[in-house]
């Protein structure tokens, strides 16, 4: 089996009639099947739209600490500023991970009828001191719900689901992003920009900072880095497609690591579906694979909730995400 990253031109899913639509779903399905992330290009977002979202971090994670913390997340609301060190893996390894993060999540009016159905939705908190940082980040947010849509579009295709099927999930979405900052870490200090991890949600996109240190395991164990070309982006497959597909897109351990010497900014936009989509295999699972449903809402509190260390997973919380060694 495969166990590279491959790069793939997405640019004929832009446009329906296209004679290599199906060359670009097989290769998708190809990769989510095989290691569970690609590099894309052809997307049409900008690199312009890209650097000025990475120079937005760059501001925000530069405000004073004592107004980040006024600005922090709370239990009641995970949205704002989360300090470094904050949330130490519930790993029992007892190493924080080495980076300050941002919350962000679809960004709802307080008086959307959807707060009421699931009170997890809400206005974003906006850093006040940087006031550009909504719509620069909303309008690249609108680009990769649109990319988002055609990868997944694909993803319905190859596994030869009816149209819709898990397109039509997205509507109203739990989506999200934590913009993120690395400090750089000496190369024989212990310890991780963020330790080994599976993504609990759809599938995640990432535009990638060039200063490195993303690694992806492979199935034999070792670490491997992905070759995005310049404006392309990462994405990968996480827990709820996995569970969707029954087990044939694949959700891959990764972890960061920046030993460049330099900041590293980072800004993944993770994809979930409306919180009343319960997410259950919909093709034949793959052998062994057993894994109970998950109602996306349920999923999301839990995650949030059991990020506070003094919280316990309970017996119907979400085995997903964790990596048992
Ligand atoms: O910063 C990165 O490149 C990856 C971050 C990541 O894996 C995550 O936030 O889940
Ligand atoms: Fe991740």
């Amino acid at each position: 089996m495969t166990q590279t990253i491959p790069t793939i031109d997405i640019s004929p899913l832009r446009s329906p009639t296209s004679p290599d639509r199906a060359r670009v779903v097989s290769d998708i399905l190809t990769a989510c099947t095989d290691i569970g992330f690609l590099s894309i290009t052809g997307t049409g977002i900008a690199p312009d739209t890209v650097d000025k979202v990475r120079e937005c971090c760059r501001t925000i994670f530069a405000i004073d600490e004592k107004s980040k913390w006024d600005q922090a997340i709370t239990r009641d609301n995970y949205r704002g500023y989360i300090p470094m060190g904050f949330f130490t893996p519930n790993d029992g390894s007892g190493t924080a991970d080495k980076y300050e993060g941002y919350k962000l999540h679809f960004e709802t009016a307080s008086d959307d009828p959807i707060v009421a159905d699931c009170p997890l939705y809400g206005p974003n908190l906006w850093p006040r001191e940087v006031p550009q940082a909504r719509d620069i980040i909303l309008g690249y947010w609108r680009q990769l719900d649109a990319v988002a849509d055609l990868l997944i579009g694909a993803l319905e295709d190859g596994l030869q689901l009816p149209p819709g099927t898990l397109v039509d999930g997205f509507t109203k979405p739990m989506t999200n992003m934590t913009l993120l900052h690395y400090p750089p870490q000496a190369p024989d200090e212990a310890g991780f920009g963020i330790h080994p991890h599976k993504d609990t949600d759809a599938l995640t996109i990432i535009a990638p900072d060039p200063v490195g240190g993303l690694e992806v395991q492979t199935r034999d164990g070792g670490w491997i880095t992905p070759d995005t070309p310049p404006g392309g982006f990462v994405v990968n497959i996480g827990d709820m497609l996995e569970l969707w597909s029954g087990g044939r897109l694949v959700s891959t351990p990764h972890r960061v690591v920046n030993t460049s010497g330099k900041e590293r900014y980072s800004f993944p936009y993770f994809a979930v579906p409306r919180h009343d989509v319960v997410v259950a295999p919909l093709c034949a699972p793959r052998d062994g694979f057993e894994r109970p449903a998950v109602h996306c809402g349920h999923w999301s509190a839990e995650i949030w909730r059991t990020n506070w260390p003094d919280e316990e997973a309970s017996a119907d919380t979400p085995e997903l995400g964790t990596l048992h060694s």
